[in-house]
């Protein structure tokens, strides 16, 4: 049997895919390709090119392929666009997710990994580690989406035989440890991308966005995750769910945070060079603190991660960005040949 990836030529969905063929799965992947990348996608996973919204592709899929279990990591994920586009992002995040689900019932598809997020939190109450029965207070229809999704989860799993684990993932970052794929999202604004894009010189500064929170340096405080432990999260929930573990929410982060001036410090020190900053504003919508009580990810699903260390975000993040073509994102053979001719 075979797992449907969604979103797997995305950032996070295309480490997954390779961590599952690593595993000895079968993968079969459906993307749209509207962020991500069709060379991203392990050549060993079978390729559908089309929208998990769409009943006519997700049908083809269940009849070509004997699905096991789904991971859905396709949707649209920028905070402020879904601000601009709150019909968009409901459409695709929740809309699309409603129809993905719709047609594992009918086709009995029991097992469902999802991926959610701390943005669903809103602002923390206090500095302190977030945990899953911590009030959900979304700010914006991003959070808004995705917490939509896990209601229509709940409710499904209700009425259905039908288990999910839906994970909530806090900053996710760093690329693959063997350099096949990494973060290649075009304007990306996530601090580590931005940081490493800079210390490369493929941009002029960083901006810091305020200088005024309530932490040790003033800076806003992230609990920053390498991507391959995130991707082990995954397949742990799925052994999880063959093992018929019952539905579970559960936090992905490491439980510590880093300022933005730290994670810049690392990214200066491991890269040997020196960032120009820019000293900015608060950026509206953006909490001091927000780390991950990640207990039950610890011990329901014996998620034991393996590169909680900055200095590996660090260095894997800026890996990858030395490996990306700048140019012409669609260039998979030159890619293919930069790899080949890596060192990795
Ligand atoms: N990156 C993070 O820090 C982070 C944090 C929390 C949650 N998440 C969630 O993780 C998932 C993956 O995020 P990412 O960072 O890899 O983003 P990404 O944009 O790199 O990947 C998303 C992928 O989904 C595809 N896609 C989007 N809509 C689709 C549709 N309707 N049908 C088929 N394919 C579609 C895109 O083409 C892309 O390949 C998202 O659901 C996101 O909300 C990401
Ligand atoms: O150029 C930048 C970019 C970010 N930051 C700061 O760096 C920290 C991290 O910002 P990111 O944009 O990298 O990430 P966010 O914490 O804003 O949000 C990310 O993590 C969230 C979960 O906590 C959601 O999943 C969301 O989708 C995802 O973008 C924040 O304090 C932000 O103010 C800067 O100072 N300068």
């Amino acid at each position: 049997m075979a797992i449907l990836v969604t979103g797997g030529a995305g950032y996070i969905g295309s480490h997954m895919v390779w961590s599952l063929l690593d595993a000895g799965e079968d993968v079969v992947v459906v993307d749209r390709l509207s962020t991500g990348f069709r060379w991203a996608v392990a050549p060993a996973a079978r390729f559908y090119l089309g929208d998990v919204g769409d009943e006519a592709v997700l049908k083809q899929i269940f009849a070509e392929n004997d699905i096991e279990a789904i991971i859905h990591f396709a949707g649209s994920v920028v905070v402020p666009d879904s601000v601009a586009d709150p019909l968009g992002y409901y459409a695709n995040n929740t809309g699309n997710t409603r129809v993905l689900l719709s047609a594992a019932v009918k086709a009995g598809i029991d097992k469902f990994i999802f991926s959610s997020t701390a943005a669903i939190y809103g602002t923390p109450d206090a500095p302190l580690p977030v945990a899953e029965t911590a009030p959900l207070r979304p700010e914006n229809p991003y959070g808004q989406s995705k917490l939509m999704s896990e209601i229509m989860l709940r409710d499904t799993a209700r009425a259905h035989d039908f288990r999910y684990v839906a994970l909530r993932y806090f900053n996710v970052a760093g690329a693959d440890l063997l350099g096949r794929t990494g973060q290649s999202t075009v304007r990306s604004t996530h601090l580590m991308k931005v940081a490493c894009e800079a210390a490369l010189g493929k941009r002029r500064s960083v901006e810091v966005f305020g200088t005024d929170y309530a932490t040790a340096d003033g800076t806003g405080v992230r609990d920053y995750i390498h991507v391959s432990d995130l991707v082990l999260a995954h397949l742990n929930s799925l052994d999880y769910l063959r093992r018929g573990g019952a539905t579970l929410t559960a936090n992905c982060g490491y439980g510590r945070g880093y300022s933005v001036l730290e994670v810049l410090r690392a990214v200066q020190k491991v890269s040997d060079t020196k960032i120009t900053i820019e000293y900015r504003p608060r950026r509206e919508g953006d909490a001091a603190f927000v780390v991950a009580d990640a207990t039950l990810a610890r011990s329901v699903l014996g998620w034991t991660p393996r590169h909680d260390d900055l200095k590996t975000i660090v260095a894997t993040t800026l890996d990858w960005e030395r490996h990306l073509f700048q140019d012409d994102a669609t260039d998979i053979d030159g890619l293919r040949r930069r790899l080949a001719a890596s060192s990795f």
